[in-house]
């Protein structure tokens, strides 16, 4: 559904994409994830027909992204979205679906159709009145009055409450349900994991990984093992015992004691010295990196946004 060959895109000398190549299935939910700066929003709008590529071939729903055809297959959501304050949801989607030249009565059941999807009320409510979660469900029922085949959302949950964030998450999976063909961009990566079969990673302007998220996550990410006992392992900071040359770090949730370690003969070295405190293991739980955990692997820097305000997001490079 969407085929981005050798993209390149230049800003004067300096290159904010450089070749970029990946495809994109019909009725597959894909991410594009990576830094401040990656390149990620100037991938979107090239895909959108916003940003001529300077380089590359980039093909949407069967159109090069400068036919104005691929543009009518196509919802783009930015991640800025004014809104026209003195309008209602209503009378602002009727605005675009008049644009698009939908019929009336196909524009008022579609409109009303993605409202109720989205769980909007206050639909005649003056759109400046209204909260900003209100507001990116109306931006997001924009994106659909043209019934697009694809969809480019630009982070589009962030800043949201968790019960709106959650809204718009399972409204995006549930695109991928109707056949709709979706690529989604974001910072905060659990946003990306609930909803993406596929992702790219990208930094400084090229993609770094790619794959399934599980795929990446066993490429790059390592399995470390929770290991619960009814009392603390004994002398895990000691030179001597069990755990003297092991990577384990205890920490006590409820009434038990929880260690991390990165292997299954630092389980058996748990269990001794748990043994040898007195005390048994309880329970041995698995636990998967998470695409945060991948991405820090990776590029080699927390992701931003997820740290408001800590120095760590700026660096180290
Ligand atoms: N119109 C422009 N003129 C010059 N440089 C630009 C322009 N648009 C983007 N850039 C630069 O290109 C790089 C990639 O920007 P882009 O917005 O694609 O990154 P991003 O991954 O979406 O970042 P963020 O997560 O911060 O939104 C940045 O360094 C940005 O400053």
């Amino acid at each position: 559904m969407i085929e981005v060959a050798g993209l390149r895109k230049t800003y004067g000398d300096f290159a904010a994409v450089v070749d970029s190549s990946f495809s994109v299935d019909e009725g597959e939910v894909f991410g594009i994830v990576g830094p401040n700066g990656a390149g990620k929003t100037t991938t979107l709008k090239v895909l959108a027909g916003l940003v001529d590529p300077t380089d590359g071939d980039v093909e949407v729903a069967g159109f090069r992204s400068d036919d104005p055809e691929m543009r009518r297959r196509l919802g783009f959501l930015p991640e800025e979205s004014p809104l026209y304050e003195e309008m209602t949801p209503r009378s602002y989607l009727r605005f675009f679906a008049d644009l698009y030249d939908v019929p009336g009565d196909v524009a008022d059941e579609r409109i009303a159709a993605a409202l109720d999807r989205l769980e909007l009320d206050h639909r005649e409510r003056r759109l400046g009145d209204m909260s900003k979660g209100m507001k990116r469900k109306v931006a997001i029922a924009r994106s659909l009055v043209n019934d697009p085949d694809v969809l480019v959302y630009d982070e589009p949950a962030s800043g949201l409450d968790p019960v709106t964030t959650n809204s718009v998450l399972a409204f995006t999976r549930e695109l991928r349900a109707t056949g709709k063909t979706v690529v989604f961009s974001a910072h905060n990566l659990y946003h990306v994991e609930s909803v993406c079969d596929r992702v790219v990673v990208m930094n400084e302007g090229r993609i770094v990984a790619r794959g399934s998220v599980d795929g990446i996550r066993e490429r790059h990410g390592e399995t470390t093992y929770h290991v619960y006992t009814d009392v603390a392992p004994s002398r895990v900071d000691q030179p001597t015992g069990p755990l003297s040359d092991v990577d384990a770090t205890t920490e006590a949730v409820g009434d038990r004691f929880r260690t991390t370690v990165p292997d299954m003969d630092a389980v058996e070295a748990v269990r001794e010295a748990v043994a040898a405190a007195g005390g048994e293991v309880v329970d041995i739980r698995t636990r998967e990196p998470s695409l945060e955990d991948v991405f820090l692997d990776i590029v080699g820097r927390p992701m931003p946004g997820r740290y408001a305000g800590d120095a760590a997001a700026e660096g180290p490079e």
